[in-house]
Order: structure tokens, then C-alpha cells, then sequence
């Protein structure tokens, strides 16, 4: 038998009307009978189709509210029938069943209506069921039927029929059925995500992540790596929702490093000015706010300007010429930014392959999210880490308060060690991180790092002194020991940010008291693996 299917019927039903009156005139020329459903049916006929109403199939009318409108045999076992078994042609006699040979559908429009903020009653009518139905029919008949689920497939539908003289290939229909099969199930992750979400259940029994093809990217960490990159169907404002005017296609790496860099930018409103972000694999290698993104840029590029070679660079804040012009004096891979003007980009078009993401806005880093991971067998999930100290949550532990400027330093440094990955320390001053010590294994090592860098930066520099010095400083967890304090101090650092809460906190406060730092606790710790 032959695999070609000559396309003779098809089922219309689409919420998403797009290309809907170009596909029926195509499929009506090539002498197909159309059957649809209400609003589908009265959008072809305006566009001049002949359409049999799916009503008339079934012999009973579209119900209660559209709930049931093809849920009846006589449509899926027009999906379902094996055309070559008897006992499904002899069913299919008895019964008045004629084939369908290709299905197209859209389903109602779940996931915008909740992204929306729609309450329940109306995310509820928007949780498509007979159109999940059908495809799924349609897909495990692929042996028979065409399913297409995608407005984006109905060119290729036609070029199909172009090519098989009016009739669909086995290949063809088989890559449509994983594409429906791919697409109720992203549906109906969205539909039990909103429900945890609404029912307030943290880890239902099970759980499903859905996302669709944004990127196939060329490798991925490494050149042996497959990868690709998914999207949630509503992305928040990042790099999966940002646009890219130019550059080379992104990597897997380049996507990885530009969320990091966007997510810690995020954490700087910008009504509190520019602040700038530059990223090496995933971790900040300087951050800085300035009086505009030029200085911002400046100030995180001069914490570790050899790091910054090559690096991520976001700004929360679009980004002007003047910006642009510094960014491109180094080899930088990607820049992302909540906008970018005429002058900036014609700066950039000069230089092809950097990648220029515009996202629309900044993220807001207090939403609540889930964070996914994947282990040997399993997954981790978790909230995402949204929270942050306010000045009223610290609490002094040492004689010595810190100072107004301290304190400023304090808390930009704290915001930067959240992003930084574990064991962070982080040094900042005058609203800059100045030295950055990131993914130790022990704390005094990356405390120690985060010192020795400044120090080598400031000697090339012909500094008189590290900047580290009069810095203040925040660790991500707790110092187990005195010695991560000795290690501060030794740099210069005069005051502390960090959680609290080891056993030995007495031994720790008593270090900073012996060195004259000033130190708070926040109670709360920022590991990040
Ligand atoms: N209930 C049913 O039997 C049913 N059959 C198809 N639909 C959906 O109805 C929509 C199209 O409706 P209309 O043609 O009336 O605009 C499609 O998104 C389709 O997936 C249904 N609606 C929801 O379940």
C-alpha cells in the first residue's frame, strides 16, 4: 500500500483565525469538502468557501456553550477508523462514518486568557476539550490523517499537497502527529501548572513543564551537545521574550549568561538610575550603577577588565551611543537592554556579529516563579529566589553601626552576591563591585580570590591602592569561621553584609569588632549552585 493519503476531507476548527480564509480557498480549489465548526464554518463562508457545518455531521447542534461541538462518533471515528481493517470499514458503514483525512485545530486560547489574569470561571471555559480530542485522534492516526496544530504549518500543508499531487506523505503526517502530540501536552502542562498555581498546591503529584521550540542552537555547553532553546508561551521579559536586532545566532552559552546578566540588572529598578551588568559563565564579573549607563558600563567593566573580555553585558536602562560606543571598544558577545536608540544601533550595525537583544522592560525580580533544574533521573523544583533585604530587616552586630554610604554599599553588594554563584563574596564601593569571588569551595578561598584580583587589577592599573580597600562586603552565607573576616580586613574592606547564623558567630562578630568593621546580619542567605 502506499503511504500517500489523497486529502478528500477536512475538519477546520480554529480559535486562532489567522491564514484561515487563504487555507480554505486552497483547500476548496483543490476540491476538498470542508467540515467545521461555528465560528470556523462562518469565517470560511465569509471567505467564499463551501463548508459543511460539523452540526450537520453529527446531527445534533453545537451545545452548551460550545462544550460538546464535535465530541461524537461520527467525527472521531472518521479521525480514528484504520482504513484498511474491515471491522473499522464495516463500523464505519453501519454507522454513517465517512474519513476525515486531515484535521487542523487550534484550541481556545488557554494560556493567554490566564497570563490575562482571567479568573476561574472564564480560565475554566477556556480549557479546550474536544479540540485536544480530536488531535490526539488524529496524531495517533497518523497512518491516515493530517493533523495540524500550528498556523505556521499551513504553508507547509499546502507545499505538501503541491508535491504529492493532492495527497500527504506518511513522513509528512508522522512529523505533524509529533508536533500534536507535543502541543496537548504543553496544554495541558499549562492547564495543571495554573491549577497548582490556583489551588495554592506547591508539588502536586505530578509535574509537567512545557515550552516551545524558540531556537535550535548549533551545540551546546560543548561542541559534542545537541541543544535547543524552549519557551514558555508567555515569557516573562528576559532573553527567551527579547528581540534580537543583530548579531550571530546565540548560543547555548551566550543564552545561559544572558539571563544571569539580565536577572541581576532586573534587581536594580531603574527609576533609582542606570545600573550595568557584565557577565562571565553565569556569574557577574562586575556590576555597578552609575549617573548614566556610559559610567555604569564603565565602572562594571573596571571591577575585572580582563573577565569582561568577551563577556554579557546588560543595562537596565536603554542603551544610548555614547554606551554603545564603549561596549564595542571590547570583545563582547552579547548586550541586552530594555531599548536602544537610532544612533546606538547604527554604532552596532558596524560590527555584525555582536548579538543585540532588546527585552520589552526589565523583569520584575519579586515575581513569584518556579525554579527547574534537572538531575540523574529527576528534577528539583523549587521558588525562584525572588527575595531581597530592606534596610529594616538588618540587624547591627557590632559595636560600630555602618555608615550611610556603607550601608548603600551593603545592600548593592548583597543584591550582586544573590546572583553570584556560591561560595559569593562580593566587595563594592561607591555603588560598584570591585572585587568578585565566585563558585569556591570554601568561603576564605573566594573572600581571598575576590581580594587577590583587586589587588592585581589596582598594581596594573599603577593604583596606589586596591580598591578594596574602604569597601564593603557581602557573603551569600554564613562565615563558618573567623577567618573569612581576617581575610576582609585584610583587604580593607570596613564593613559586612551576611546572613548569620553560624555557631560561631561569637568568634566572627568578635574578628569584625577586633578590625573596627561595621556588621550587619540579614537572617537570610543567598546560595545559588
Ligand atoms: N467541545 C468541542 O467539541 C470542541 N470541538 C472543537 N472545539 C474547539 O472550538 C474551537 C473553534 O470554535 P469555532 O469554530 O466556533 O470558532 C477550536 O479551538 C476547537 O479546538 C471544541 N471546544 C471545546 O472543547
Amino acid at each position: 500500500m502506499s503511504d500517500l493519503v489523497p486529502l478528500r476531507r477536512a475538519l477546520i476548527s480554529v480559535s486562532d483565525k489567522t491564514g484561515l480564509a487563504d487555507l480554505g480557498q486552497a483547500l476548496a480549489a483543490r476540491g476538498v469538502e470542508l467540515l467545521s465548526t461555528g465560528g470556523t464554518a462562518q469565517a470560511l463562508r465569509e471567505a467564499g468557501c463551501d463548508v459543511t457545518d460539523v452540526a450537520e455531521v453529527t446531527g445534533l447542534p453545537e451545545m452548551m456553550g460550545g462544550r460538546v461541538k464535535t465530541l461524537h462518533p461520527a467525527i472521531h471515528g472518521g479521525l480514528l477508523a484504520l482504513r484498511e481493517d474491515p471491522a473499522h470499514l464495516q463500523a464505519m458503514e453501519s454507522h454513517g462514518i465517512a474519513p476525515i483525512d486531515l484535521l487542523v485545530v487550534n484550541l481556545y486560547p488557554f494560556e493567554a486568557t490566564v497570563a490575562a489574569g482571567a479568573d476561574d470561571a472564564d480560565a475554566i471555559e477556556q480549557i479546550d476539550i474536544g479540540g485536544p480530542a480530536m488531535i490526539r485522534a488524529a496524531a495517533k492516526n497518523y497512518a491516515h490523517v493530517a493533523a495540524v496544530v500550528d498556523v505556521e504549518d499551513y504553508a507547509a500543508l499546502l507545499a505538501e499537497l503541491d508535491a504529492q499531487d493532492g495527497a500527504t506523505s506518511l513522513a509528512f503526517r508522522r512529523a505533524l502527529a509529533l508536533t500534536a502530540f507535543g502541543r496537548t501536552a504543553a496544554y495541558d502542562a499549562a492547564v495543571s501548572g495554573w491549577m497548582a498555581e490556583t489551588l495554592g498546591v506547591f508539588a502536586p503529584r505530578r509535574r509537567v513543564v512545557g515550552g516551545r521550540l524558540a531556537q535550535e542552537l548549533r551545540y551546546g555547553e560543548n561542541p559534542h551537545q545537541r541543544a535547543a532553546f524552549y519557551a514558555e508561551t508567555h515569557p516573562a521579559p528576559g532573553v527567551a521574550s527579547a528581540s534580537q536586532l543583530q548579531g550571530k545566532a546565540l548560543s547555548y552559552n551566550n543564552i545561559n549568561d544572558t539571563d544571569a546578566a539580565f536577572a541581576l540588572a532586573s534587581e536594580f529598578p531603574p527609576g533609582d538610575g542606570a545600573a550595568c551588568v557584565i557577565v562571565k559563565h553565569a556569574n557577574p564579573c562586575g556590576a555597578a550603577r552609575g549617573a548614566s549607563a556610559l559610567e555604569a558600563y564603565q565602572r562594571a567593566r573596571d571591577c575585572d577588565p580582563v573577565s569582561a573580555f568577551g563577556g554579557i553585558v546588560a543595562l537596565n536602562v536603554p542603551l544610548d551611543a555614547r554606551t554603545a560606543e564603549a561596549i564595542l571598544e571590547l570583545f563582547t558577545e552579547v548586550v541586552i537592554a530594555p531599548g536602544v536608540d537610532d544612533e546606538a544601533q547604527t554604532l552596532f550595525a558596524q560590527k555584525p556579529n555582536v548579538r543585540l537583544l532588546i527585552a520589552p522592560g526589565m523583569a520584575d525580580p519579586a515575581a513569584p516563579s518556579l525554579a527547574v533544574r534537572q538531575v540523574a533521573g529527576g528534577w528539583l523544583v523549587q521558588d525562584a529566589d525572588t527575595r531581597l533585604v530592606a534596610p529594616g530587616d538588618l540587624k547591627t552586630v557590632t559595636a560600630r553601626a555602618p555608615s550611610e554610604a556603607e550601608m548603600r554599599d551593603m545592600l548593592f553588594a548583597w543584591a550582586v552576591a544573590k546572583h553570584v554563584k556560591s561560595n559569593a563574596i562580593v566587595y563594592a564601593k561607591g555603588g560598584a563591585t570591585v572585587g568578585i569571588g565566585a563558585g569556591q569551595m570554601s568561603r576564605v578561598d573566594s573572600a581571598r580570590i575576590a581580594a587577590e584580583k583587586a589587588r592585581a587589577m589596582a598594581e596594573g592599573l599603577g593604583l596606589a591602592e586596591p580598591p578594596t580597600v574602604g569597601a564593603a562586603v557581602a557573603s551569600d552565607a554564613f562565615f563558618p569561621f573567623a577567618d573569612g573576616i581576617e581575610a576582609l580586613a585584610a583587604a580593607g574592606a570596613t564593613a559586612v553584609i551576611q546572613p548569620g547564623g553560624s555557631m560561631r558567630d561569637a568568634e566572627v562578630i568578635a574578628a569584625a569588632e577586633a578590625h573596627g568593621l561595621a556588621m550587619v546580619f540579614t537572617g537570610e542567605r543567598h546560595f545559588r549552585h
